[in-house]
């Protein structure tokens, strides 16, 4: 149930965006994408859900060339969260995340009562069973991701792709999405892929780390490996450190600053 990609250039018509990008992801992993914005991670993970067709190189799930799979097979191994909530529909959250289980129906038949009681244990899990019956573009855009992620956990795939799942999150519910991620990738050995803008998520919760940089992949490892200073400071320019925290824990933090005092005018 591994993710791998090989020798990936893809982009949009014909402007390659992602170069030469080869990284493997094994199962039960949760690997974060860091990079700054525009480094390409959206990119490649629509890559990864063939969303966009590369210039060349291949991606395997399963060991399948994703590009021998049919949309609904694709559909049926990769769950997405999408970095945007906005939808064109308003329809009751329910059924929103009930849309999770369309690759598994037949042509013109509706989830049954089975799915419909699943989904709201979804909602159960996530804490979110007081939106049930709320109409979609009626809830916050936080509370649209959470229905999101919900959607994603009920579709039940091997693989999950997460853009910046978190971006809309309270501090509370991030880490309890992080969390619930962490058991559903450990548990049920799903392999998840996740961009991420907060260094931190990814120290505390992901297993692995690819960092980007204009299209290219720069690194992949284990966290503790990645996260260094160096390294941070190759994709993020030298305004960040690692740190240790009092109880031992390693953390980004931005450096020059002390007690909410900029000491010196932050670079990028
Ligand atoms: N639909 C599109 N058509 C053309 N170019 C695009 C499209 N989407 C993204 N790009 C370009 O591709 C590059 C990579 O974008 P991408 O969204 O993959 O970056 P990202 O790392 O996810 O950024 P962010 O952290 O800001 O979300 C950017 O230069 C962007 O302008």
């Amino acid at each position: 149930m591994s993710i791998e990609v090989r020798n990936l250039e893809a982009g949009y018509g014909l402007k390659p965006i992602l170069r030469d990008v080869s990284m493997r992801v094994e199962e039960g992993k949760i690997c974060a994408l860091l990079g700054r914005n525009g480094s390409g991670k959206t990119t490649l993970l629509r890559c990864l859900n063939a969303l966009i067709k590369p210039i060349q190189g291949q991606v395997y799930l399963r060991g399948q060339d994703i590009a021998s799979l049919s949309r609904v097979e694709i559909a049926r191994m990769v769950s997405v969260v999408p970095q945007s909530t906005s939808a064109p529909f308003n329809y009751p959250c329910l059924e929103v995340v009930l849309m999770g289980e369309a690759a598994r129906l037949n042509p013109w038949s509706a989830p049954g009562e089975v799915a419909r009681q699943r989904a709201k244990g979804v909602f159960k899990l996530i804490g979110i069973e007081h939106l049930l019956d709320h109409d979609y573009n009626g809830i916050s855009g936080g509370e649209q991701q959470l229905v999101l992620l919900a959607r994603a956990l009920f579709q039940d795939a091997p693989y999950m792709l997460l853009d910046e799942p978190n971006s809309h999150l309270d501090f509370s519910n991030q880490h309890h999405m992080m969390t619930l991620m962490r058991q559903l990738a450990k548990q049920h050995g799903i392999t998840m892929l996740i961009t991420l803008h907060d260094p931190n998520l990814a120290f505390y919760y992901c297993d692995e780390i690819v960092l980007m940089r204009q299209g290219r992949l720069v690194c992949q490892g284990p966290t503790i490996e990645v996260l260094t200073d160096i390294n941070l400071s190759a994709i993020y320019g030298n305004n960040i450190q690692t740190d240790l925290t009092s109880r031992g824990m390693q953390v980004v933090v931005p450096k020059g600053v002390v007690m909410g005092a900029v000491e010196q005018t932050l670079v990028c």
